[in-house]
Formats: structure tokens, C-alpha cells, sequence
């Protein structure tokens, strides 16, 4: 390969850019130590990180639910948010008596314009947040546009696993109150969005949240850092399976016909065991709507 095609290969970020990935891959405990809820848990073993991307629309409410996620707080409506959760934030939390952190990413719509900021922050990240504003149909209608673009960017590989949730934020109108009017998209809609990207025995489903009261914001999280532990052993297995029978077929060539090699027989194993457990998923990818 010619320098010119390593260049166009790899991605030409500005120094902003570069600043921003390189704290994203090495953010330790003591650079976010600032800005992490401070949690009465005596500190434990880390049992495994996530990286979550969150995505969505200029205004959906992306900063406030890190925000609320992180800080437990809410700077006020029509107020600027909190600077220090406008890129992301990390947090503890508890998966069945297990610490994981969740370093959670913020990408600006700005960057999401650009093809390769999306596709740089999927591939160093395993999950998506992909929130709305449910008194925004434009909203709404992004957030699909980003499903899509998701998609694209996954690396066409049968072992990677790429969850997302849908989050209807601002989901706080009180009955009586104009806002309950403002709402543009219904629950019901935002269910039958998720289960469209599912598909398949995939589980769907969303959550409405508000980084107003609260309502929900831990959950998505704690709903994605569950579902990616799943995909991950899931992964494990179908590996262990793979050289499993990669090894067996090494030794039995004959017994598998003119056109199929040991190595399309794994591949096919592999495919049919997260058929199995995942339904009829898009071919490249697994995604997985919780
Ligand atoms: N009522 C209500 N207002 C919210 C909620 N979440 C965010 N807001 C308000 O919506 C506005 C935009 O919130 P941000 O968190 O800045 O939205 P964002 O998606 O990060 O915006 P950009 O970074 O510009 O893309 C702010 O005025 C928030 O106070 C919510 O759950 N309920």
C-alpha cells in the first residue's frame, strides 16, 4: 500500500479532534474524577467499561441526560447546560453486584454531518444512545437517519456487537401543563420505531426519559451496560465455538464436500448460532435495540 492510500485510509483529524478521541481512549478515573458523581461506595474492582456513544438532534436533551446521568442534576429548562458534560461523562455503575464504569460520549450534530467523526466514534464504541426530543417530529425523524448511518459505519465483521437504545427525552409534560401539548411524538410511536430496528427475535425496545425528573436516565445505561455483557458472552461463545470446529475440521476435511471449506463451514456455524440467539439481524452486523 502507497503512503497516498495509508493517508486516505487512516482519518485526518484537527488537533481539536485529535484532542477530543485521544481523551476519549485514555480518560482515566483521575481525569474524570472532577466531573464523576461522587458515589458513597466504597471503591471496588472494576469489573469492565462501557463505551456509549450519545446521539441526536441540536436541543434533544443530549448534555442534560449526561448531565442527570453523571451529576444528578438539571441546569433548568431553556438554560445552557452544564460545559463540563457537553462531550461526556463518566460514571459507576452496578450490574448485578459487578462495577463497571460507562464512559459516555457526546457527538455534537455538527460532527455528525461528517462522515468520518460517526464512523470513528462506532468503531472505538459498543453501544449508542440514539435520543430524541418527543416535542420534536424532526427529532424523531434523525434519529432514524442515524440508525441508518450507524449501520454503515459498523465494520463488516460476524463477531462485532453494536447496541443501541432509543430515548424519547423530555418526556415531563405534566397533564395540565402547555408542555403536555407541545409533544409532537407518541410513545407508542417511538415503540414501533424501536421494534423496526429490531427485528427478528431481537428484543425491542426504548425508553422515554426526562433528564428533567430523572425518569429513566440511569435505566438506559444500566439497560444497555445488561445487554452488552450478554452480547459479549454470546460473542465468547460463538469464538470458542469457532475454534471449536475450526480444529475439528482441520482434521476431517473429506467429510465436507468439493465447495465447502473448513473455514466457510465455521463461518456458517458461527452465523447459524447467532441466527439462533439473535433472529434474522442484519447480515454484517448484530445490532441489538434493548
Ligand atoms: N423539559 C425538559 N427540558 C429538557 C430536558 N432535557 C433537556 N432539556 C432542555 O433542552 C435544552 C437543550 O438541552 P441540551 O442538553 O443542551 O441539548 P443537547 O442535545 O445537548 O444540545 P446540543 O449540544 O446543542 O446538540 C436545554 O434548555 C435543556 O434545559 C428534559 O428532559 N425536559
Amino acid at each position: 500500500m502507497s503512503d497516498t492510500d495509508e493517508e486516505r485510509d487512516s482519518m485526518i483529524l484537527s488537533d481539536e479532534e485529535k484532542q477530543y478521541f485521544r481523551a476519549l481512549l485514555a480518560w482515566e478515573p483521575s481525569n474524570a474524577l472532577t466531573i464523576m458523581r461522587k458515589r458513597s461506595a466504597p471503591e471496588r474492582p472494576l469489573a469492565g467499561r462501557f463505551r456509549v456513544l450519545v446521539l441526536g438532534s441540536k436541543g434533544c436533551g443530549k448534555t442534560a441526560i449526561l448531565t442527570r446521568f453523571c451529576k444528578n442534576s438539571f441546569t433548568g429548562e431553556g438554560q445552557p447546560p452544564d460545559s463540563a458534560y457537553e462531550r461526556g461523562c463518566q460514571r459507576r455503575i452496578k450490574i448485578k453486584d459487578q462495577i463497571y464504569v460507562v464512559d459516555a460520549l457526546e457527538l455534537a450534530p455538527s460532527q455528525l454531518s461528517e462522515g468520518h467523526y460517526l464512523r470513528h466514534a462506532v468503531a472505538i464504541t459498543e453501544a449508542a444512545v440514539l435520543a430524541y426530543d418527543v416535542r420534536s417530529r424532526d427529532s424523531f425523524v434523525l434519529v432514524q437517519e442515524l440508525h441508518q448511518r450507524i449501520q454503515e459505519a459498523l465494520v463488516v465483521d460476524e463477531r462485532q456487537h453494536y447496541c443501541l437504545i432509543l430515548a424519547g427525552n423530555k418526556a415531563d409534560g405534566d397533564e395540565d401543563s402547555r408542555e403536555d401539548g407541545d409533544r409532537m411524538v407518541t410513545e407508542g410511536e417511538g415503540y414501533e420505531l424501536a421494534s423496526s430496528l429490531g427485528g427478528g427475535r431481537t428484543r425491542c425496545a426504548f425508553r422515554e426519559t426526562s433528564a428533567r425528573t430523572g425518569e429513566n436516565v440511569d435505566n438506559l445505561f444500566l439497560l444497555l451496560g445488561a445487554e452488552l455483557l450478554k452480547m459479549r458472552q454470546l460473542t465468547e461463545q460463538c469464538q470458542e465455538q469457532a475454534d471449536y470446529t475450526s480444529m475439528e475440521a482441520t482434521g476431517q476435511t473429506n467429510g465436507y464436500g468439493l465447495n465447502k471449506s473448513p473455514k466457510k463451514v465455521t463461518k456458517w456455524r458461527v452465523w447459524g448460532l447467532l441466527r439462533r440467539a439473535f433472529g434474522d439481524a442484519p447480515r454484517k452486523t448484530v445490532v441489538t435495540v434493548v
